[in-house]
């Protein structure tokens, strides 16, 4: 029989030498080892219950951390905007699909699930969709397509897509589910290749712009080298443009400009055509076209531009003119060419407008010339070397009335240069506010010192209209000089009024009212000159001198002087006459109530010291003062 160990240690504990055992006592003891033992055996079963409710929260709090992480992650799969779905990997029933998916395949999702692709989506995508989903299962390997193109998307547009498909199988390694997500890239790639277009096309016409042509001259300039070809490239500008915007203001000049620039592209058999700024383009001839044909094709542009441009109700006549520079001769790089293309063009321009040029040698002496010599014209007004010369106007009896400024410029090397020469180069880099200050300055103050009080003319280029503060600065040179404004007269062109047109007559309205006379030079010259006698009340008009130069010589020129004479009289406006070079020219003049002159037969301009007497210094007061 066996014993508990507890019971019998007690019983050995509790037995005599006699053998007895002291019952008594030993029940008191076995039934403390039960007390015991019970007290234990509820410890115990308070510990299980423990254990057991804290294993059962445990796996509740494990369940709805579960729960939470799959809530999280379908609602991640909901909100990505991205298409995401599952199917049945073995007949491509679709299972899942989020939100994005729906958009992108333009249907619900309860009418997809449970659905193949045969019974949602056209023959041709549904057999495109089925292939790729074959392929995946039968070989196990994902699928990845990026950039995809579908002609005719699932939800009826044209669309760019991404797209990833992968298979997952079952514990047993069988085929289970095909997942896949597609990114729709269409208005990505659409926006990329907008900016792109952009990058390289001129907002207004369309056309590749500077940059697209620096490349695709680059690129020729490779290919030319590589097969030792010669190509030509041509660079042109549209004459008289800035008038039609003057004219018709820049939403019709932008048009215009459209026009211009279809026309260009039409006729230019399918050359790289680029606008490059402005009125300005280039164009990229074919290799290894003949000389003749490159001149051909020049005008004919030239002659498709001439003809009248007609935009809505606007009609207008613009010109072109274009400089040729070939390759290899001309140069070898793009700077070298675009700058020989530039030259032949200023050559162009500077022969009339509507020419074509080809590259001379000699042009790019002359280009340099006048990069040098607008250079030297910075430094010529630190440089004193800048002088205003004066040239008597006088009544039809040869009364002096007054003088007209010119200015000098006395080159150090170069000797005078005439300011035909220099006064369009200080026109095109701004310099020209700054000479015309310090002529107008000269003059003023030349003029205020003079005993008598007579006129001063001062040419103002339409430049200095533009730019800078020109009332302001009339102003200030007269207070500070003290000439009184009414013996102040300012010539101007035309080219004043062309440009911004209410802002130029609003200046010399300013101008007059200060006491200063406003004559319009050059009269006849002009296109539009008469157009601007009605628009402001002149105080003088100057007939061009190229009319009285041919008054003995041809008819014409007497008739134009006798009507520019007559309208002027009919507006109350003297006429002074320009370049009288003879008496008989005078006499002419006079006979036809001209009522002032100038002219080498009064006086050639010179410096003030040669008029001396006329202004009333006696020469030794002048010279010992
Ligand atoms: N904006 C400014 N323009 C100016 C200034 N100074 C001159 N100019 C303009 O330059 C052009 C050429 O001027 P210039 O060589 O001085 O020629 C003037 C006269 O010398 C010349 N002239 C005068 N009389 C005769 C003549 O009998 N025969 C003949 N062959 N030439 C003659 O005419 C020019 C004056 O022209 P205009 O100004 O139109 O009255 C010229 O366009 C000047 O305007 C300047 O400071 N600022």
């Amino acid at each position: 029989m066996t014993m508990h160990r507890l019971l019998a240690r007690q019983i050995r504990q509790l037995t005599d030498e006699s053998g007895r055992v002291d019952m008594t006592r030993l029940g008191e003891l076995v039934g403390a080892a039960y007390e015991e033992s019970d007290r234990d055996r509820r410890r115990t079963d308070r510990a299980i219950t423990l254990m057991i409710e804290e294993l059962e929260q445990t796996h509740k709090r494990a369940e709805q951390d579960l729960l939470r992480a799959r809530e999280f992650l379908d609602s991640i799969i909901e909100n990505i905007p991205i298409a995401v779905f599952a199917k049945d990997a073995r007949d491509s029933r679709y299972i899942l699909l989020n939100r994005a998916g729906e958009e992108y395949y333009g249907m619900p999702r309860d009418e997809m699930l449970g659905k193949t692709p045969e019974q949602l989506f056209p023959d041709d995508v549904a057999r495109f969709v089925d292939e790729q989903d074959r392929l995946v299962v039968e070989t196990g390997s994902p699928m990845v397509l990026e950039g995809h193109r579908l002609k005719v998307g699932v939800n009826g547009r044209d669309r760019v897509v991404n797209s990833r498909k992968l298979l997952v199988r079952d514990s047993n390694g069988a085929p289970q589910y095909l997942v896949g997500v597609i990114e729709d890239v269409t208005e990505r790639i659409t926006n990329e290749a907008r900016i792109s277009h952009l990058a390289h096309h001129d907002a207004l016409t369309d056309l590749p712009n500077r940059s697209a042509f620096s490349e695709a001259l680059a690129e020729r300039l490779e290919q030319a080298q590589e097969a030792s070809t010669s190509f030509a490239v041509l660079s042109l500008d549209l004459d008289r443009f800035k008038d039609v915007n003057d004219v018709f203001g820049h939403p019709v000049g932008d048009m215009m400009m459209r026009a211009a620039a279809e026309r260009l592209v039409s006729e230019a058999d399918g050359a790289f055509v680029a606008r490059i700024g402005g009125d300005e383009f280039m164009i990229l001839m074919p290799d290894d076209i003949r000389r003749e044909d490159v001149l051909s094709l020049a005008e004919r542009l030239v002659e498709a531009i001439g003809k009248e441009l007609e935009v809505d109700d606007y009609l207008s006549h613009v010109g072109l003119s274009v400089g040729i520079a070939v390759y290899p001769n001309d140069g070898v790089d793009a700077a070298t060419l675009l700058a020989n293309a530039d030259s032949a063009l200023y050559r162009a321009k500077r022969e009339g407008r509507g020419r074509v040029c080809f590259f001379e040698t000699e042009m790019d002496r002359e280009l340099r010339d006048r990069r040098l010599l607008q250079h030297d014209l910075r430094l010529a007004l630190e440089q004193n070397e800048l002088l205003v010369y004066f040239q008597p106007q006088a009544r039809m009896d040869g009364e002096i009335i007054g003088f007209e400024a010119l200015v000098r410029w006395n080159h150090p090397t170069r000797g005078f240069v005439p300011p035909d020469q220099f006064i369009p180069l200080a026109e095109e880099n701004g310099l020209i506010t700054e000479i015309g200050e310090w002529v107008l300055r000269q003059v003023c103050r030349e003029a205020a010192s003079w005993p008598r009080p007579l006129q001063v003319a001062v040419n103002l280029s339409p430049v200095q209209f533009q730019a800078g503060d020109l009332e302001r600065s009339i102003h200030q040179i007269l207070l500070e000089t003290g000439l009184a404004p009414t013996r102040l007269a300012v010539e101007i062109t035309e080219g004043v009024l062309i440009g911004d047109f209410t802002r130029a007559l609003n200046l010399l309205r300013r101008l007059k009212a200060l006491g200063i006379r406003i004559a319009m030079d050059d009269f006849g010259t002009g296109y539009s000159s008469l157009s601007y006698l009605q628009s402001f009340p002149f105080d003088k008009i100057k007939i061009d001198r190229s009319f009285i130069l041919n008054l003995e010589a041809t008819p014409q020129s007497a008739e134009i002087v006798r009507a520019v004479l007559s309208l002027a009289h009919a507006l109350h406006i003297p006429v002074v006459a320009e370049g009288v070079e003879t008496e008989a020219q005078r006499a002419f003049l006079e006979g036809e109530a001209c009522e002032e002159m100038q002219g080498y037969l009064i006086g050639r301009p010179g410096p003030i010291e040669q008029y001396f007497g006329l202004i009333g210094i006696k020469v030794e007061r002048r010279l010992y003062a």
